[in-house]
């Protein structure tokens, strides 16, 4: 029987927050055609004249004030999830965590797997809602790599979640106690930007998605792959999970980079926007991220907090992320399991199988 492997695979974060690792982490990120999709000459004069230099020294000193004692927070919570995976799945998977940029590298995890004799790979993107500058540059990446070989072996990837009763329900007991004992009056689903470029070419019907002020209200069969339709579904399960009201909850869109035009509406617009309306305690969920890292913790938990303080807010309570919690391990080992291909016949030709003991004995 071929062995099973699991590759759980995240962003990736930088090895240290010094200026060096820093900005070998974004150089590697920003070269991803996925991510800055633009031609390849321009892309290096950017990143090397433009990006780098200026934002390798601040991303740095923004590392530092979120970096824990084991290290970034996105490593220490994805490898706590992955042991967790793995003593779950033990017996049955080997479980590698992988980060599409930077380390554990996808070499290397599909290296470890391929020493432990696996041949049949399981590939989770640790992204619920499916980007191209997430799930699918990750898939493409694990997908380049484990075609290297002569013999590429069988390979099977979960789907997006973004949706999935197990990743809601997860997020909600999270979620639930945080919420009451900030005695939010507004809780705001911030969701990781995509430029809108991103989000037309990913639309086959090249006429969907941004048409119209509505487009990605429901999540349809035409624009399913729209990564914000797919955002507003993750919010609009977890308010109902959550018994928000529809003045209860709101969405928005962080972490933009660059001039041109990202996907709207922006926390930073947001956050006064609410204090404005008279909201004083806000919950932020980030539900783009499965683990807190430095677009929760930093972005939102200080940047946002200073902001919606000055203000008029009183409180901004980030929810944390799913990190290890025993629900997300529950899930992912679900999401795991129903991934799996339904048993099907022996491909070994009924005459060619070693004789079978009979039935009637
Ligand atoms: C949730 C999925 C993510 C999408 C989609 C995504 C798109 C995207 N990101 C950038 C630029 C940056 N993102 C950065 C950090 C970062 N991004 C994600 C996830 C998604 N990004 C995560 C989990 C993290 C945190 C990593 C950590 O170490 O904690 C950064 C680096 C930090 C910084 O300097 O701000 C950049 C840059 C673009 C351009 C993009 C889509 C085009
Ligand atoms: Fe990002
Ligand atoms: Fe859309």
């Amino acid at each position: 029987m071929a062995r099973k492997g699991l590759l759980l695979v995240n962003l990736g974060t930088p090895d240290a927050p010094e200026t060096g690792p820093v900005r070998r982490y974004l150089r590697e990120f920003l070269s991803d055609p996925r991510v800055l999709d633009i031609n390849p000459v321009g892309r290096w004069f950017l990143l090397n004249f433009a990006i780098l230099p200026f934002r390798s020294p601040k991303s740095a000193h923004a590392y530092r004030t979120i970096w824990m004692e084991q290290g970034s927070p996105l490593m220490v919570h994805s490898t706590a999830l992955t042991a967790a995976v793995a003593g779950r799945l033990a017996g049955d998977y080997e479980v590698e965590l992988a980060m599409r940029y930077g380390n554990p590298s996808l070499p290397d995890a599909v290296a470890r797997l391929r020493a432990k004799g696996v041949s049949d790979f399981t590939v989770l993107p640790l992204y619920p809602q499916e980007a191209a500058s997430s799930s699918a540059s990750s898939l493409a990446r694990t997908y380049e790599v484990l075609s290297e070989p002569w013999d590429v072996p069988n390979v099977r990837a979960v789907p997006a979640f973004h949706s999935h009763p197990a990743f809601l329900d997860a997020f909600t007991e999270v979620a639930r106690p945080v919420i009451s004992e900030a005695r939010a009056e507004h809780v705001l689903f911030s969701f990781h930007g995509v430029p809108e470029r991103h989000i037309r070419k990913s639309d086959p019907s090249g006429r969907h998605c941004l048409d119209s002020k509505g487009c990605c209200d429901v999540l349809t069969e035409a624009n399913r792959h729209c990564y914000r339709a797919q955002c507003f579904a993750t919010a609009r399960g977890l308010a109902s999970k959550l018994g928000l009201g529809p003045e209860g909850w709101s969405v928005s869109f962080q972490s933009r980079l660059g001039r041109t035009p990202w996907v709207k509406p922006y926390t930073d617009v947001v956050l006064p926007e609410l204090a404005a309306r008279g909201v004083k305690r806000l919950a932020v969920m980030c539900p783009a991220f499965v683990a807190d890292c430095l677009e929760t913790v930093e972005e939102v938990a200080i940047r946002g907090r200073d902001q919606f303080l000055a203000s008029g807010g009183e409180s901004l309570t980030l929810v944390p992320s799913l990190n290890s919690h025993p629900a997300w391990v529950d899930a992912v080992v679900r999401l795991v399991r129903e991934s799996e291909a339904p048993a099907t016949a022996s491909p070994v030709p009924a005459a060619a199988a070693p004789e079978a003991p009979s039935r009637a004995g």
